[in-house]
């Protein structure tokens, strides 16, 4: 489907969950990364093997949007994988985001949003830059360390305009090894913390055919990524202390701990308030599944009452040792369990739960801890998301198992990007 210098001319009529403006051409629709609806660009084919849709780059705009502006993020100017959407202004970017949500909520969770209208997003902060507190970058042969290419393994060297002030400051002096990744933390007081992560070897062999064996090492190398690796301390402490309220946390750097600065007090303020709004009162058991380091079991054992209802227990259920072990510290005089597993096999031994608060990774709950969940019976579900399709995915099957949702929200966690983050309170 290309024309002349391999690009051909779309006219990007919507907007898709993922970031991509939406085009049509022989008969199929073209996703278009880098395009904005209302614009018409010149446009790279890069995926063209589906029946039904193909995907291209915009490489030249012909007919600009209102609301495109210059890159805000030099590294995602330069072709890094950072910034999808830093060449849009933040008020159209969230109404981008809110579009793609609307649509996601009811094509895949089954909404009508006539009866329940979906969230505007919401910004964390004024400006949409110096955001994040965390970030890894990964190391070249040369020694100076980037992010990844969008469309290639190139490291970027030029700064992403997401990170918080000074976190990137000087990063090549740190001295990680070539190879490594380096890991950066921002704590409460602005101070920066780092560390070298050793990359493990994935092993290059090839077996069976070709396009089998770049699967297979791409999973490998996943697993390298996600397993236990060695770190080096290059500033600061292994521990980074994070706030929230009155309490503080000791995380480590390769810790989960919310990316944007603003994110813990914004959602555990948002939970609080939408379940004390769906008349949760009284004393009650909680779950905080996929808690982390417990920043919703702290603010609704803190919080609670002067709400109108008071947390009795929780039990905390992750994965993460690190977070845990921050969890366990700051929450050694409540009354928190705490349980290190995955949320599927831990469910099932916990105790009976008025409150359950589930904050899953990207690829949500997914439909059986969903089922578990709604088969336990809790009172009141606070369901949090930090990717549309999941989120909806989710929430669609809580309403099939009898939940309504009763309040919502959705905030631009991740500005300069199409990712959004939306909390939503369901009860029976
Ligand atoms: C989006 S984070 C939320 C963390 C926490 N609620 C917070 O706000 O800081 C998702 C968490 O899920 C954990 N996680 C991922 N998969 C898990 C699983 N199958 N079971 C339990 N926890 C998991 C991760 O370690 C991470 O801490």
């Amino acid at each position: 489907m290309t024309g002349t210098d391999g690009l051909v001319e779309l006219e990007v009529t919507g907007y898709a969950n993922g970031g991509a403006g939406i085009a049509r051409s022989g008969g199929r629709v073209v996703f278009v990364d880098g395009a904005l609806p209302g614009e018409t660009v010149l446009a790279a084919i890069t995926d063209d093997k589906h029946a039904a849709y193909a995907r291209a780059y915009a490489e030249k705009i012909v007919v600009a949007s209102e609301h495109r502006v210059e890159s805000a993020c030099p590294a995602a100017a330069a072709g890094a994988g950072c910034c999808d959407l830093s060449h849009v202004t933040g008020e159209h970017a969230r109404e981008l985001g809110a579009s793609a949500l609307a649509d996601v909520l009811r094509r895949i969770g089954g909404f009508s949003l006539d009866e329940l209208p979906a969230p505007a997003v919401e910004a964390l902060a004024p400006e949409s830059t110096g955001w994040r507190i965390r970030t890894r970058l990964a190391v070249g042969r040369d020694g100076r360390a980037g992010l990844r290419g969008r469309r290639s393994s190139t490291i970027i060297t030029e700064p992403c305009a997401a990170p918080v002030a000074g976190l990137l400051d000087d990063v090549d002096a740190l001295g990680a090894k070539p190879g490594t990744e380096l890991v950066l933390m921002s704590g409460a007081d602005g101070d920066r913390h780092a560390g070298e992560l050793e990359v493990l070897a994935t092993g290059g062999g090839r077996s069976g055919n070709q396009r089998g064996g770049r699967r297979r090492n791409a999973q490998r190398s996943r697993g390298a990524r996600s397993g236990p690796r060695a770190l080096r301390n290059l500033e600061g402490d292994d521990l980074v202390t994070h706030r929230v309220g009155d309490r503080s946390w000791e995380v480590p750097v390769t810790g989960f701990w919310q990316a944007h600065r603003n994110a813990p007090k914004t959602y555990v303020d948002a939970a609080v308030t939408m379940l004390a709004g769906v008349g949760v009162t009284g004393r009650v058991h909680a779950w905080d599944l996929y808690g982390g380091a417990g920043v919703f079991t702290a603010s609704i054992l803190d919080r609670g009452p002067a709400h109108g209802f008071e947390v009795t227990g929780v039990d905390l259920v992750d994965t993460d040792p690190g977070a845990l072990a921050a969890a366990e510290v700051t929450l050694a005089d409540d009354a928190v369990r705490i349980h290190r597993g995955a949320v599927a096999s831990t469910l099932p031994g916990l105790e009976h739960a008025q409150i359950v608060v589930s904050d899953p990774p990207r690829s949500g709950s997914g439909l059986a801890v969903v089922d578990a969940i709604a088969a336990a019976g809790p009172d009141a579900v606070v369901h949090v998301g930090c990717d549309a399709a999941s989120f909806a995915r989710d929430l669609g099957r809580f309403a099939a198992s009898g939940y309504r949702v009763r309040a919502w929200r959705a905030f631009d966690a991740f500005p300069m990007t199409h990712h959004i983050e939306a909390i939503a309170v369901l009860t029976r």
